[in-house]
This record gives C-alpha cells, sequence and structure tokens, in this order.
C-alpha cells in the first residue's frame, strides 16, 4: 500500500550563543570533518522526505548561512533564515512563524548533527499516530533526583528515565496553538518558575496532550561543551 503523503515542514535552530561551548566561534559553525555543525543537521533534512526547512539564526548570522551553508551545499529546501530569540523557545516561536502550511512540524537543534534519515522515519511514523512524539532513548546511568543542598532525594526507576532529543515532532495546529498559548502565559511560568527547555514541555504543560517517545540514537548529542566536539569527531571516523 502507499504511504499516505504529509506536508512536513521543519524548524532548525541555530539563533543561541554556546555559552556552554565557550570561545569566540559559535558551537553551530564550528567544523567537524571540514565542515560546520549545522552543515550535517541540515544536509539529514535535505536529504529525507521533509518537504520545506526554515533555518532559525542569530541576526548577525543570516547572511553568513544564507551564503556559507545555503547556497554553498545547494540546499533547497531551506525557504527562508529568520532572526531568533532570546531563549530557544523564542527562536520556536519565530521559525514557526516563518514556517508555512503544513502537516507535521519537526523541530530539531542545529547542535545536533548526527540525526539520521531513519529518526526522522520513526518519528513521522508516531506522530501520526500521536500528534506528538519526542526522539530520545532510554537512559544508561542510575538517576538520582537531588534537593537543593545535592543530597539525593530519590532514584526513579530507572527503565522510565529517557534522555530526551530532537526532532520533537508535532500535529501542526497542535504545536502552534501551544506556542500561541505559551507566549500568552510566559510571564505566569516564569513566577512559578518553570524554565521551558523542550517543546514537548510546550505541549505536555500548556495543552495537556501525550507526547510518545520515539527511539531516537545515543549518537544524536547535542553538541553543548568541548569535550562533544571530540565525541563527535570520533563518530564522524566510524
Ligand atoms: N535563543 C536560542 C537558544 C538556543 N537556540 C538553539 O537551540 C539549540 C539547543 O540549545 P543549546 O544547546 O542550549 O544552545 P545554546 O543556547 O547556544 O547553548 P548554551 O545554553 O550553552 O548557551 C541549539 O541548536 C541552539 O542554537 C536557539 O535557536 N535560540
Ligand atoms: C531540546 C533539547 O535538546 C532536548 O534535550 C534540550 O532540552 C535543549 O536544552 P538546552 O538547555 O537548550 O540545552
Amino acid at each position: 500500500m502507499e504511504k499516505k503523503k504529509y506536508r512536513c515542514g521543519a524548524v532548525v535552530l541555530a539563533a543561541g550563543s554556546g555559552k556552554r561551548m565557550g570561545g569566540s566561534t559559535k558551537k553551530q559553525y564550528l567544523l567537524m570533518g571540514g565542515k560546520p555543525v549545522l552543515y550535517y543537521s541540515l544536509k539529514a533534512f535535505e536529504d529525507s522526505f521533509i518537504d520545506e526547512i526554515v533555518l532559525v539564526t542569530g541576526a548577525e548570522d543570516i547572511s553568513y548561512c544564507q551564503q556559507e551553508l545555503v547556497e554553498k551545499y545547494g540546499f533547497t529546501k531551506v525557504s527562508r533564515v529568520t532572526e531568533g530569540g532570546k531563549e530557544r523557545y523564542h527562536s520556536v516561536v519565530c521559525g514557526l512563524t516563518a514556517l508555512s502550511n503544513c502537516d507535521y512540524i519537526f523541530i530539531h537543534d542545529g547542535a545536533r548533527p548526527f540525526v539520521t534519515g531513519g529518526i526522522l522515519e520513526r518519528c513521522l511514523t508516531d506522530a501520526t499516530k500521536y500528534g506528538a512524539c519526542v526522539a530520545g532513548m532510554p537512559v544508561k546511568d542510575t538517576i538520582k533526583i537531588a534537593d537543593a543542598k545535592g543530597m539525593i532525594r530519590e532514584t526513579p526507576d530507572r527503565n522510565l528515565v529517557w534522555m530526551v532529543q530532537t526532532p520533537q515532532v508535532f500535529d501542526a495546529p497542535l504545536i502552534r496553538s501551544a506556542y500561541q498559548k505559551l507566549l500568552a502565559e510566559e510571564e505566569k511560568l516564569l513566577q512559578q518558575g518553570i524554565h521551558i527547555t523542550d517543546d514537548a514541555m510546550v505541549v505536555e504543560t500548556l495543552m495537556r496532550h501525550p507526547v510518545k517517545l520515539t527511539e531516537g540514537s545515543y549518537q544524536n548529542i547535542k553538541i553543548t561543551t568541548p569535550e562533544d566536539m571530540r565525541v563527535a569527531e570520533s563518530f564522524l571516523a566510524d
């Protein structure tokens, strides 16, 4: 039977400043195997079933991204390179605004260069089934929940603990409504000490909509601190 064709859009985020990485070049532009980290993230989406990609970056990096990534590598699916915002979730809103109408929206950290076509496929399958899903992997270590003094408060059942990655994929009207609601309730959430660190959290918290955990990969790391670049180089050499 022929697979139903959905129109799929992607927001690829690259507007962060990379404080934890440090250094003068933002981590998404550091070279890995001679190409910027962001190249690999975009390439995976370009080579997939995704129909349209919006790249979100800092205002100062828009022309670099346009010339040195989109034009240089012929990323024809990138419809817009647009300016992001202060927090990751602000950048997501900028991306959603620039993206045209589609059935499913993939939100991906540009700093996760090892996303694969297989992960994108698995996420689309789950998104069509559940309306919302995030790539992730079960943790390998025992996890402890600490109190403010650094003392162990509890040890959750490891079989139920996952490390969450991107892409995070949603039915388009659901994620658009969730982010609209977030903007309306941003102040209230901040006052409650709730910090939004991923897209699933917006859907869980504001829409009370269930989100499926979809198998990602242990290689789908986020480049966050300097040692991640060495790990990434070793993955490339595999
Ligand atoms: N205002 C922001 C913050 C983050 N991001 C993007 O979101 C992804 C995940 O964020 P993170 O790893 O935290 O990146 P940075 O914010 O750049 O890093 P740091 O927190 O160390 O400053 C990255 O691809 C980053 O470029 C973004 O588009 N806009
Ligand atoms: C979305 C994310 O990559 C899932 O692990 C992560 O939450 C981003 O968080 P960060 O604080 O921006 O690293």
